[in-house]
């Protein structure tokens, strides 16, 4: 472990869209005591912060100069976190499904991957936190001490989406969720920067038939044996 990581390990938690990185990372970083890093909500912000200024999702430009302007904070609530942009709260406004769209296309401008990029080196360098994202392993810490690929069949993601959607009292359909899921899948697989994709060194967790616990126990046991070898 580097001189830097003086607060612990850096552990990396990729996946697609709907795999349960955010389910997942929330109860992990609880049972080792670390900080909880949503780069997704991160990008969601971004989005949200383009949205209200009516800056158009490729005008890099007005992005970059945006990104300059923001401070995006992870505020511990309970068992939870507040999303925080130049302290507002906007922890539900970035979880819309427009916002959500929105999102797949300025989390693809290279000048806000460039610039969260760094604010999530900033936020981790020290260890003791587990990042969850798509390029976290492949970019954002290529030396994460502990990288885990975490996916599911798409079909099985929508469903989890679905479920969660209608939970909500959304109407969707299982057909249509699943769609979308594959569809970001696409966006996320097939853009030129930071494209999503397994380090090579990447542990793969298929949870398709996996319960969230089963997932969780595999993980905790891994980081364990990493962090005490
Ligand atoms: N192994 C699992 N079995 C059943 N349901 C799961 C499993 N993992 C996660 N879920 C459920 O699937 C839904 C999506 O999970 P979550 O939001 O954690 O995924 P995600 O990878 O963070 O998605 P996104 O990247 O789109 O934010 C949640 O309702 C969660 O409770
Ligand atoms: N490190 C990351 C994290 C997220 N994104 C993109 C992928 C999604 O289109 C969008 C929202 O992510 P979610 O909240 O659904 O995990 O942001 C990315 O490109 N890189």
């Amino acid at each position: 472990m580097s001189a830097q990581r003086t607060n612990g390990v850096i552990v990396a938690i990729d996946g697609p869209s709907g795999a349960g990185k955010s389910s997942i990372t929330k109860l992990l970083a609880k049972r080792l005591g670390y900080l909880h890093i949503d780069t997704g909500a991160m990008f969601r912000a971004v989005a949200l912060m383009s949205q209200r200024a009516g800056i158009a999702c490729d005008d890099d430009a007005r992005l970059a100069e945006l990104c300059r302007g923001i401070e995006i904070e992870f505020e511990r609530e309970g068992e939870a976190y507040r999303v925080l942009v130049n302290g507002e709260d906007v922890s539900r406004e970035i979880r819309t499904e427009e916002v959500g769209l929105l999102t797949s296309c300025i989390s693809a401008r290279k000048p806000v991957r460039e610039a969260l990029l760094q604010m999530q080196r900033k936020m981790g360098v020290k260890g003791g936190v587990i990042l969850e994202g798509r390029d976290i392993g492949t970019v954002v810490f290529p030396d994460a001490e502990v990288k885990f690929f975490l996916t599911a069949s798409a079909e099985e993601r929508g469903r989890r989406r679905y479920l969660e959607l209608v939970a909500r009292g959304e109407a969707v359909s299982l057909e249509e969720t699943i769609e979308k899921v594959v569809c970001r899948d696409r966006q996320d697989e097939s853009r030129e920067h930071a494209p999503l994709k397994r380090a090579e060194d990447a542990v793969p967790v298929d949870s398709t038939a996996m319960t969230i616990d089963e997932v969780l126990a595999f993980m905790e046991k891994t980081v364990k044996e990493r962090v005490a070898a």
